[in-house]
């Protein structure tokens, strides 16, 4: 393939919250070294300082891309989120700046539900507390609240990859498996979809959360929710903190209505691991709480690496944006011997016609061009030959509506 727009040692990749050795393994076998790699997520100074040349950036949940911090980051090219979860992200405003995000939609989704499966295990044996007592000297031999998972009901809110993959390991243990989602699914195995929230809560001895952070999610879980789960029931959230009120859950716990939980996830986490966890859920014996590890399994670190590092470097050597969140998709494969060019432009009308117009009358010949769209932005790819490039350059960056333009190779 000819050479690079810019020389990939020039290229600044940004890896932050310690994203597996995998992704800096395949950042170098595409060719470029100009990693900068922290452990850790940065404070608000220290981002803006680091990402303001960066012209990609890797990231997991905890950094949070704001409007204001994309505006800062002049260079950036393209943002890949080294795990599902998006919301961390501001999505409609990296649309609009005409930078594509990435994820990893499933390469976590085994460890989430095998975490979730091992913790109903527990939540229904009374584990938790047991294991509290015991390492405070106590002794809670006793069977009293224990139970076993066969033939108990399951209900997951939120059925998509990781609620289809939990109901089925559940069903493996003998457990009946309801949901509830607000699209139409297509039950596996023996689940069976209900109809409303309220129906799942009635029939559910264990509820396990699987929805994304949206508006319609936020706040999901509150009192009304918890008073309508079966008494003695058990509560699972590994989805997003901001589904649940915390306060009402605890609440809700600390009356007995509800048995037992297990929370990976919460409105607030701590920064960093030498931050302090602070929760109303501290302290309750029948809680398993655990840091936001459900996709934190080394084979799900290092395929999340491998598959988020692999979609920016692709978009980087040849514009393939197959599979981002936030924009068109275009993927198209190099022709030999010509030049290709990335024109991103506001979603009006007859873009593409004024490119083609400008390119007719300066004699630019186009050997192949592929646009898709979005409501608010226009993705076209195209190759022209390679000694009319910089032509072609000057020539879509006068098109009206025009975000970014840029030769690729
Ligand atoms: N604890 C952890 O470490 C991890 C947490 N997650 C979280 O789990 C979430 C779910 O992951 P996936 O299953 O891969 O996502 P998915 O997109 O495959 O499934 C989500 C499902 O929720 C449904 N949904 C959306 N809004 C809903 C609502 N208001 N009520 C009921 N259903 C609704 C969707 O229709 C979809 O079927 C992610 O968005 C992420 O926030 C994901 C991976 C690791
Ligand atoms: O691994 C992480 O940092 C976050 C995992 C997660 O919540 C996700 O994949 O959405």
């Amino acid at each position: 393939m000819a050479k690079h727009s810019l020389d990939k040692d020039k290229i600044k990749i940004l890896l932050l919250e310690g994203v597996h050795q995998s992704a800096v393994d395949v950042f170098e076998r595409a060719g470029y070294s100009n990693i900068e790699y922290h452990k850790a997520s940065l404070g608000e100074d220290q981002l803006l300082e680091s990402i303001k040349d960066a012209h990609f950036v890797g990231l997991r949940s905890r950094t949070q891309l704001t409007a204001q911090v994309l505006n800062h980051a002049e260079k950036l090219v393209a943002i890949g989120c080294f795990c599902i979860g998006t919301n961390q992200v501001d999505l409609s405003a990296a649309e609009k700046l005409g930078i594509p995000v990435f994820n990893a939609p499933f390469s976590n989704t085994r460890s989430v539900a095998e975490l979730v499966l091992g913790e109903i295990i527990m939540l229904l044996r009374g584990i938790p507390q047991r294991n509290a007592q015991c390492h405070r000297g106590g002794w809670l031999k006793s069977a009293n609240g224990s139970v076993e998972a066969r033939g108990k009901t399951l209900g997951v809110v939120g059925y998509g990859h990781i609620g289809t993959q939990l109901g089925i390991l559940a069903e493996t243990l003998g457990m009946r498996v309801i949901f509830f989602d607000i699209e139409d699914k297509l039950p596996l195995g023996n689940a069976s979809q209900v109809h409303s929230l309220n129906e799942l809560l009635a029939n559910a001895d264990v509820v396990s959360l699987h929805v994304p952070e949206t508006p319609s999610t936020k706040d999901m879980f509150a009192e009304a929710e918890f008073s309508k789960m079966r008494q003695g029931g058990f509560f699972i959230n590994a989805s997003r903190g901001t589904v649940v009120d915390i306060d009402a859950l605890a609440q809700a716990i600390k009356s007995g209505h509800i048995a037992g939980a297990a929370v990976d996830v919460f409105p607030v986490e701590p920064k960093s691991n030498d931050d302090e966890f602070v929760s109303p859920l501290r302290g309750l014996d029948n809680v398993i709480l655990t840091p936001h590890i459900g996709g934190s399994t080394a084979e799900a670190q290092e395929n999340i690496g491998i598959e988020v590092a692999g979609k920016l470097a692709k978009y980087s050597d040849n514009g393939s944006t197959l599979s981002a969140v936030n924009f068109p998709e275009v993927s198209l494969a190099p022709h030999a011997g010509a030049s290709r060019l990335l024109h991103i432009h506001q979603n009006r009308p007859g873009v593409l016609i004024k490119i083609n117009q400008a390119f007719s009358e300066k004699g630019i010949n186009i050997a192949a061009q592929y646009l898709q769209t979005t409501a608010e932005i226009g993705y076209v790819v195209m190759e022209v030959d390679s000694d009319q490039a910089q032509e072609a350059l000057d020539e879509l960056k006068q098109i009206e509506g025009t975000i970014r333009a840029r030769v690729l190779f």
